[in-house]
């Protein structure tokens, strides 16, 4: 079924309009047929024109016409398309990252920026996040003696517990372990439910069908737990600040508590602060916290492990820095240079969110000589962009070094490589996710020498990428980990330097 295409052909958009046989691939956004996407790109430019079922959509894959989108016309194409899921899970547009642009974005957004992620903010869970990373190394301690580590499943857990404590002041899995609780599957339900389309998504006008297939009940019960679980925190919260039990002191205060703090403080905040505004941005939190450091963390480890010799890199230098302190602490990270660079090139090689959020422009506007109708979902394929042969050279291959010296960066201004995002709608929530990814892989690197699972070899390393919102590694990362300190133990007769030498030479070896 085609529907017209919402472009106006006074020049025509190469080479469309594209239309995808969205039907039969409904259930996952994974399933779109993304890297055809990337060769249609190759073949027919930067942008393409596609009609997803009723949806005039546009595939920006050049950094030219991501600027023009991002940054020209950023103004005209910052809204977020309104979907059955968004709605639901944003309390119908309540929220900063799914809610449609204009004054109530606009607030949600400021006070997110003073509030929450500012560097003085980021800086007060330093605790939390020190803390959360040392549960992670004891565990993988504890389980490396029996079995390999499964570090995807750890980096999530991790993740969720980092993201709890923030959040509510507390952990769920309270065994002191990198374990899931509840709440952590619960997220991971809705992460994948905002990752998949409906039929509603693409035929609006069929939405209905969604309560045939089954997709409604579902979304409807995950909403419900997770709202019943916000409501059970914000009560407890809101009791312990009225037996005036609330920490006083910003360095302990949760993101609960400030929330809470701004809904009563309404006249300095210039607008009133309802539950649903509150529960909606716990949402993005959780959604937009848990999945994505996890599974930068994830392909990282992937991308080390197929290239010892850059493992070696990152780990000599954090094993040079840190000497025999016994772990890397925060204030250490800003001397890691290189493993800063092996980070960039993991975004880089696997853009974490491929496609960004879809955006939709709220009026009629021209780009590159093209007109394009008012409402077309704009999709920017960031992860092509970052691997265009054109502006990347042996862009399939994990190079570290590529960054050294380059200006180039992930904040937003360089649009060959945008895994955040650009412009009004770029993630607020950079910092927050980055030092996480730094100082828990800092950590792993430091205190474990990493090995394949017996038999297995760097070429049999599977980098089969799974594309919902975020992008996942098919089958989890699992290793040997051999502990440095154990090592260290064994033979207390030689100096730490030589140890570290010797252990890097080994690594160096396969
Ligand atoms: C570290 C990994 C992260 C990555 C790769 C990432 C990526 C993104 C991307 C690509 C967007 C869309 C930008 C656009 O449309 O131009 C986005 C938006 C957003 N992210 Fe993140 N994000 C990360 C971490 C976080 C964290 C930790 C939080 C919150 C705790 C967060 C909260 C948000 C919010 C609220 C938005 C919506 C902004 C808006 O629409 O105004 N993100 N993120």
């Amino acid at each position: 079924m085609v529907f017209n295409s919402g472009l106006r052909s006074r020049r025509r958009l190469p080479p469309g309009p594209w239309r995808i046989p969205v039907i039969g691939n409904l259930h996952h956004l994974g399933e779109l047929p993304h890297r055809s996407l990337h060769c249609l790109a190759e073949k027919h430019g930067p942008l393409m024109h596609l009609q997803l079922g009723q949806i005039p959509t546009i595939v920006v894959s050049s950094p030219e016409v991501a600027s023009e989108i991002m940054k020209t016309h950023d103004l005209e194409f910052c809204n977020r398309p309104s979907t059955a899921v968004f709605k639901k899970f944003s309390y119908n547009g309540s929220d900063i990252s799914l809610s449609k642009y204009g004054e109530h974005w606009r607030q949600m957004r400021r006070l997110g920026t003073m509030e929450f992620f500012s560097t003085k903010r980021v800086q007060s869970f330093r605790n939390v996040r020190e803390d959360e990373v040392h549960v992670l190394i004891q565990s993988m301690r504890r389980s490396c003696t029996q079995s390999l580590v499964n570090l995807s499943e750890m980096f999530l857990c991790m993740t969720n517990n980092i993201t709890c404590r923030e959040v509510f002041g507390k952990r769920f899995s309270d065994d002191g372990e990198c374990n899931r609780s509840k709440h952590h599957d619960l997220v991971m339900e809705v992460i994948e439910l905002m990752g998949g389309s409906s039929i509603g998504n693409f035929f609006p006008s069929l939405g209905w069908l969604s309560v045939i297939t089954g997709f409604q009940a579902k979304l409807e019960r995950n909403f419900k737990k997770m709202d019943e679980f916000f409501e059970r925190e914000i009560e407890e919260h809101c009791l312990s600040l009225m037996n005036d039990q609330g920490h006083g002191d910003q360095q302990k205060e949760d993101l609960l508590d400030v929330l809470l703090k701004s809904q009563k403080d309404s006249a300095n905040l210039g607008f009133s602060l309802t539950r649903d505004h509150i529960k909606a941005i716990l949402m993005d939190i959780f959604l937009g916290g848990t999945d994505t450091s996890a599974a930068i963390l994830e392909w990282t480890m992937t991308e080390l492990m197929k290239f010892p010799s850059t493992m070696k890199k990152a780990q000599d230098e954090v094993r040079g820095i840190i000497g025999n302190k016994g772990k890397v602490e925060e204030n250490d990270l800003q001397q890691l240079q290189y493993l800063k660079l092996v980070i960039c090139e993991t975004l880089r090689l696997h853009c974490i969110v491929p496609f960004l959020l879809p955006r939709e422009n709220s009026k009629d506007c021209k780009v590159f000589g093209y007109d394009i109708s008012k409402n077309t979902r704009v999709l920017v394929n960031a992860w092509a962009i970052s691997r265009d042969p054109k502006l990347w050279e042996n862009p399939e291959v994990f190079m570290p070094e590529r960054f050294e010296g380059s200006t180039i960066n992930y904040k937003g201004q360089h649009f060959e490589f945008i895994p955040f995002g650009a412009g009004r709608r770029m993630c607020p929530g950079m910092q927050l996710g980055i030092v996480i990814v730094e100082i828990a892989l800092a950590n792993i690197l430091y205190h474990f020498n990493w090995e394949l699972p017996f038999g297995m070899c760097y070429e049999d390393i599977d980098t089969t990428e799974i594309f919902g919102v975020v992008l996942h590694k098919k089958s989890p990362v699992c290793l040997k980990a051999k502990p440095i300190h154990q090592i260290l133990q064994h033979s207390s007769a030689i100096p730490f330097n030589d140890y570290i030498n010797r252990i890097s030479a080994s690594n160096a070896s396969h």
